[in-house]
């Protein structure tokens, strides 16, 4: 039993062509037609996923970079990324504004219990603060936000019909961008082939920038995300896979601490080792494009650096020469899945690099 689309009510009845959308009957149907027939045509079906409550499920052999859904978010918040919504007052504001059907679709999202632990703590404080029942309903898509909302730029968070829809797995195979042009739509695009049947799954933790072992990525997901993992990486043996992160993670730490003792060179093999690294481990690929923009950018350093620190020719011929070939590497993977190359996360990257040693130069 899920909730109509448009009005709410309680139904079983599908869009009978995707199986994405419920309606209670033809007329909801009919008037939802010019929002659902640009959603209609996309690969997956919406269904039951075991214990996770509801899921995307691919319908046809997906490859690298198939596009699976793009979406405006139903609401977005300016003022806070997910976990820490500055202001609950202005989520009450920014939802009183909907119209019925946008609210309806919020309603219709997991997680409209009264479990607090689905809002973080200044949501709490203000959730427990009245019980008037005029504050029931924007309550309620709170604690929905508190479950599903997504990160959609550097400083927003929004809610999404569909791709709030896709559960997590910390062994993804679809991946999420905005738009260059459109910084609120979000694209949700294959980063490793799927097949028939099989779940489409994303990484909630992946932006992170770290590589968290499994006991950790558990406690940011129950924090963060209020649910006990159960992808398939958590539920196996995780020894191997969490001695593989730790040395990921140890020679990411190595990057930046080799930086802060001017130690270019240093800072130079441990992110080339970084990304040899990542490219055997396929739940880390995700990480191939920053680590590699890294590398490139570490090099470029080092080639500034070579006379002052006396870095030897053989080091500069093996590697350092090759940095524009890394820097392809960056944006190939990029090319290949179609995701859009996030130029400011990159840019961050750069500045903190170019931080190095106290060091003013400019790199471009
Ligand atoms: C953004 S929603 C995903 C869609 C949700 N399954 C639904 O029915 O609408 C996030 C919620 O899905 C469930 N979930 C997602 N990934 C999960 C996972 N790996 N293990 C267990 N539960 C998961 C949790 O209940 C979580 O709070």
């Amino acid at each position: 039993m899920a909730n109509c689309t448009v009005c709410g009510k309680q139904t079983t009845k599908q869009c009978g062509k995707c199986s994405n959308a419920w309606y209670c009957r033809t007329e909801c149907q009919r008037s939802d037609w010019k929002n659902h027939k640009k959603v209609c045509k996309y690969p997956f079906e919406i269904k039951e996923s075991e214990g996770k409550g509801l899921g995307l499920f691919a319908t046809r052999d997906l490859q690298i970079g198939d596009l699976v859904v793009c979406e405006d978010p139903i609401i977005y918040l300016s003022d806070g990324i997910k976990g820490v919504l500055k202001s609950p007052q202005t989520f009450k504001h920014t939802y009183e504004n909907l119209g019925v059907e946008e609210r309806n679709k919020i309603l219709a999202l997991v997680g409209a219990d009264n479990d607090l632990t689905a809002c973080n703590l200044v949501m709490e404080s203000c959730l427990d603060s009245s019980s008037r029942k005029e504050d029931q309903e924007w309550k309620r898509a709170l604690r929905i936000y508190g479950r599903n909302a997504i990160a959609v730029d550097d400083s927003g968070s929004a809610l999404f019909s569909t791709i709030s829809r896709i559960n997590h797995s910390c062994s993804p195979n679809v991946d999420w961008s905005y738009l260059e042009n459109h910084r609120t739509r979000k694209e949700v695009r294959v980063i490793r082939n799927i097949k028939v049947g099989e779940e489409v799954l994303v990484d909630y933790l992946a932006k992170s920038e770290s590589f968290p072992l499994t006991s950790d990525r558990k406690e940011a997901l129950r924090w963060g995300w209020h649910f006990e993992c159960k992808c398939s990486l958590c539920s196996l043996d995780h020894d191997e896979n969490d001695a593989l992160r730790k040395r990921v993670q140890q020679l990411h730490d190595s990057v930046l601490n080799c930086g802060r003792r001017e130690d270019v060179e240093g800072a130079a093999n441990a992110a080339l080792q970084k990304c040899k690294l990542l490219e055997k481990c396929e739940d880390l690929k995700i990480h191939l494009p920053v680590a590699y923009m890294e590398l490139y950018e570490t090099l470029i350093m080092l080639n500034l650096y070579r006379r002052a620190y006396g870095i030897n020719d053989a080091f500069m011929a093996k590697v350092a020469d090759r940095r524009e070939e890394y820097r392809e590497k960056a944006y190939k993977h990029c090319r290949r899945t179609k995701l859009y190359i996030d130029k400011a996360m990159y840019n961050k990257k750069i500045k903190r690099l170019a931080m190095m040693g106290g060091s003013h130069i400019l790199l471009r």
